[in-house]
């Protein structure tokens, strides 16, 4: 594709070393910032250039191509904008071109795969497992039992459709070429991202060809990240801003938050770039900054998402605004905060960052964007915290419980047509009572809570509330 020349670069792009999984908005503000700022002081050959594949759609490649993949990060804070240009992004691929995503993880320079699919990506069933009943998950075996068994390294077979089939037939391609060890990095909102993606990998590479799951247990590490940087959807308003700030048409900028944190735990057999260097953290111990993040960020955003419309709100801003809502938060967050083994003033100034960071309204976080998938985002913002109270000895929360009893009047508006996970789910739920209601949406979400009455009755008490509010 013939590049704009108002994109040419002004160094030699460097030699592809990061392969990354998932062009969204976030791995533009996030993840290719952090390599970009970690290769400055290196010169070009020695940097860790990334190569990047679409998820679904081919239109991000597109957009990126046509700039050489280089492309406009605006760092939105209450004040005002800054503006860089990234040039980290030294490919970009449709994620259904099997043939480039084979060879590239097949070259023994590639130390890193990286990942972000959003949450319904893993393919998971409630219990963390591959959805093995999943129409594209079997599609997937299919296609790679047949490529393990004609031996084809690259080939021009097409790519296979889910990421976890992807990332293992990618896999598959490099031990047949003999490329080596690699790290698998998670980026993506979930407890143990790596672990989560581990055992899916590990699942369908059982399904596919034992020799071949036991070369990954040895040659793939698998990286768990913590990652923090709020990044809406890109908007035309945005794009017309970029074009009349730089005087450069840009299809693909991304407006995110001065605000980022990465955390990340696990080995790297074939090297990484220096995050360290830009401001990343490698520890043992995960846990504690996920929940952190989770259980006090995400949740809080799944709180505004459910809530914050039928009040008339429509951004994070708007809703954090709303005091009533307000109060919610800080009920659910004083919850959180009980079951997270952090020291406290690790807590105090990590919800001061989150109450600046909720009230920039110059960031436009739309509520609709953050209310998709609660299925899957759910049981890891607010459940678990459930079960860390419960296991605590503690009384059940009742602004969690109200963040449920949300979930399922928005599924009853309609939510599950960006839900697929939660269809079931909305179908049963239909006219049920309160009671009925409680049980459906926490033995969806939660089997192994389904026989826990105190957090039943909460939810009931919850969505009881909430029909009295929309029938006096
Ligand atoms: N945006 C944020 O503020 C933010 C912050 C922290 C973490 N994250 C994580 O990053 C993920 C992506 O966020 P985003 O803002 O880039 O979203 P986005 O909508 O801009 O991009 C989503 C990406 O995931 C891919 N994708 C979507 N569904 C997929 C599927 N079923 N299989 C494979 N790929 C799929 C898409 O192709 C796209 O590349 C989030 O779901 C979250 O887990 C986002
Ligand atoms: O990106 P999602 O869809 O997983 O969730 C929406 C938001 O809660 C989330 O993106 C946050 O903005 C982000 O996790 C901040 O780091």
């Amino acid at each position: 594709m013939d590049v704009s020349p108002a994109w040419h670069r002004d160094a030699p792009a460097p030699p592809v070393r990061v392969v990354h999984l998932g062009l969204g908005a976030f791995a533009r503000a996030h993840l290719l910032t952090y390599t970009q700022d970690a290769d400055a002081q290196l010169p070009p050959e020695q940097r860790w250039g990334v190569a990047g594949f679409t998820g679904r759609s081919p239109r991000a490649a597109a957009d990126l191509a046509a700039q050489d993949g280089r492309y406009t990060v605006v760092e939105r804070g209450p004040d005002g904008d800054t503006m860089r240009v990234v040039d980290a992004l030294v490919e970009v691929h449709d994620g259904a071109d099997g043939a480039r995503w084979r060879s590239l993880l097949s070259r023994p320079a590639v130390g890193v795969l990286s990942l972000t699919v959003t949450e319904a990506g893993y393919r998971r069933t409630s219990t963390g497992a591959l959805d093995l009943e999943d129409a594209d998950v079997r599609d997937d075996v299919a296609l790679l039992r047949r490529l393990v068994a004609d031996g084809d390294g690259h080939g021009t077979a097409p790519a296979a459709t889910t990421a976890p089939g992807r990332v293992l037939d990618g896999l598959r391609a490099r031990r047949a070429a003999g490329g080596g060890p690699l790290a698998v990095v998670g980026l993506d909102n979930l407890p143990d991202n790596g672990d989560a993606l581990r055992r899916v990998v590990l699942e369908l590479a059982d399904a596919v060809d034992r020799d071949l799951a036991r070369w990954l247990q040895v040659h793939v590490a698998f990286v768990s990240s913590m990652v923090d940087r709020i990044t809406p959807a890109t908007t035309p308003a945005d794009r017309a801003a970029v074009e009349l700030a730089t005087g450069r048409a840009d299809r693909a900028p991304v407006v995110t938050e001065p605000f980022r944190e990465w955390v990340l735990s696990g080995r790297f057999p074939a090297g990484r770039p220096a995050w360290d260097a830009a401001g990343a953290r490698f520890v043992a111990d995960l846990a504690p900054y996920e929940h952190r993040k989770l259980w006090l960020l995400n949740a809080g955003h799944s709180l505004l998402a459910y809530a914050g419309p039928p009040r008339g709100a429509a951004t994070v801003a708007e809703a954090f605004a709303d005091p009533a809502l307000r109060d919610r938060l800080e009920e659910l967050w004083r919850e959180a905060c009980d079951v997270l083994p952090l020291i406290p003033t690790e807590l105090d100034d990590a919800l001061a960052d989150l109450r600046e960071r909720f009230a920039n309204a110059r960031i436009e976080h739309r509520l609709e964007q953050i209310a998709r998938d609660g299925s899957q985002k759910l049981p890891v913002r607010v459940l678990d915290v459930a079960r860390a109270r419960r296991a605590a000895g503690l009384p059940v929360g009742d602004a969690g419980a109200a963040v449920l009893a949300d979930w399922a009047l928005h599924l009853r508006a309609g939510g599950a047509a960006t839900d697929p996970g939660a269809a079931d789910l909305a179908a049963r739920l239909g006219a049920a009572d309160p009671e009925a209601t409680a049980a459906l949406v926490v033995h969806a979400l939660a089997p192994d809570l389904a026989d826990d009455t105190a957090l039943l009755a909460a939810v009931a008490g919850a969505v009881a509330d909430r029909h009295a509010l929309t029938s006096s």
